[in-house]
């Protein structure tokens, strides 16, 4: 994602800011407006400083030059939710590691960041501004090394893995499977970001799609998308043998068997991968939980797992797949669920375009399912940004 671009899962609790970020967000309210050129200020400075650091980033640094810079910036924006932001920055940490992001970098991105901040927000920046900022940041980076440290005892920075599976469902979509270099640990319903050989330091986020294998390979879908480099790679370039490199699992978007509540999936697209992943964790634990999967595509020729999800379908009673098809269907897939249901008793599980989870979520609220009830990984950046 790309993992720069992750954001807290934020469930926001309705407490009142504290004064540090009050100051934060109105620093932000003044660069938002003009964010393009701070990022660029703030890159360049940060290779004016330290030339060194321009190598961990892509050739072509338009594609994600501001996914650091921005995942910070959130970052900041949500230092009162500690709960939350500790996860999340955990994650990115350890994510940073397969960059090659040292421990010793961190004070220098800071430096940078408040030097662009400090720059562009020039009406409301003051002393305590810059304190608040200078709090923030250490508290966010130092999360980010603390964690990087521990994975380091237990974890690759990456893992290389070979292509050994490559199915073209259509023209644009296509199931590959990987076998990695070591074990690969991660949970049903996680994902993962992947850089291929011929875009190197661009990675783009992929779910998994079934639960840790006997064998150890590993499943993605992967879309072509207009302009997206790594996807197209994928789908157009990639044969067996090739070889793409992993970063370590992340995403919350796992089942909990603490309970037995039935399941709501809504997957749209290839966001029905880690639907997929799901089920068979259910069916794996021997639940008999009830899951009802609705998938949504724009055609049926869009509807490529369909086959799969009819399989598990057949040999799991608790499990219901129900297919809807935008050409076909009067509603769209976030409208079927207010048709269908009570939900009540349900976990909702949400997977797809932004849009779609977006209004996924609305629907769901406005039926009156709890928030905690809902999950899904972010809607902005690489969690669903997968070109
Ligand atoms: N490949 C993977 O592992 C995963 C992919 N994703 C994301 O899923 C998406 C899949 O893209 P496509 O296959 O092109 O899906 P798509 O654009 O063809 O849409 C799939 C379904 O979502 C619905 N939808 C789309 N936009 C909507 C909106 N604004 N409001 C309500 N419903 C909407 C459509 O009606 C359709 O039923 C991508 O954004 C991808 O990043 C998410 C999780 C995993």
């Amino acid at each position: 994602m790309d993992a720069p671009t992750e954001q807290p899962h934020a469930a926001v609790r309705a407490r009142s800011p504290s004064r540090d970020s009050l100051l934060i967000r109105r620093t932000m309210a003044e660069v938002t407006p003009v964010a393009e050129q701070v990022t660029s200020y703030f890159y360049a400075m940060l290779f004016v400083r330290r030339p060194d650091l321009r190598s961990l980033f892509p050739a072509a640094m338009d594609m994600q030059r501001d996914r650091l810079f921005r995942a910070l910036l959130r970052a900041a924006e949500h230092i009162d939710d500690t709960e939350a932001l500790l996860a999340h920055l955990q994650s990115l940490g350890r994510g940073h590691r397969k960059y090659g992001t040292r421990a010793e970098d961190y004070p220098t991105v800071g430096e940078c960041l408040i030097g662009a901040l400090n720059r562009y927000a020039s009406r409301s920046w003051n002393a305590e501004t810059e304190e608040a900022w200078v709090r923030a940041y250490t508290k966010i980076s130092q999360i980010m090394i603390d964690a990087a440290a521990a994975d380091e005892l237990c974890a690759p920075a990456w893992w290389c893995a070979e292509i050994v599976a490559h199915d073209r469902r259509t023209s644009d979509v296509a199931v590959i499977t990987v076998r990695p270099d070591r074990p690969y640990p991660f949970l049903a319903g996680q994902y993962t970001s992947l850089e291929t050989p011929w875009w190197p330091r661009i990675w783009r986020h992929y779910s998994f799609a079934s639960t840790p294998r006997s064998d150890g390979l590993l499943t993605f879908h992967v879309k072509a998308v207009p302009a997206g480099w790594v996807s197209t790679a994928l789908v157009h370039r990639a044969r067996l043998g090739d070889t793409i490199r992993l970063g370590p699992p992340a995403g919350s978007m796992t089942v909990d068997h603490t309970t037995d509540c039935g399941l709501l999936c809504l997957g749209g697209g290839t966001g029905i991968a880690p639907i997929e992943a799901l089920i068979e964790d259910v069916a794996e634990h021997g639940e008999r939980r009830p899951v009802e999967v609705f998938y949504g595509a724009r055609t049926d020729h869009d509807l490529y797992d369909i086959d799969t999800l009819l399989r598990l379908q057949q040999s799991h009673a608790w499990l219901s797949v129900r297919a809807v098809v935008d050409q076909q269907a009067r509603l769209r897939l976030p409208d079927v669920i207010r048709e269908h249901g009570p939900w009540n008793g349900f976990d909702a599980y949400l997977s797809g375009p932004p849009g779609m989870i977006r209004s996924g979520v609305d629907a769901l609220k406005n039926i009156g399912t709890p928030s905690e009830r809902i999950r899904h990984d972010s809607v902005e950046g690489p969690a669903v940004a997968r070109g």
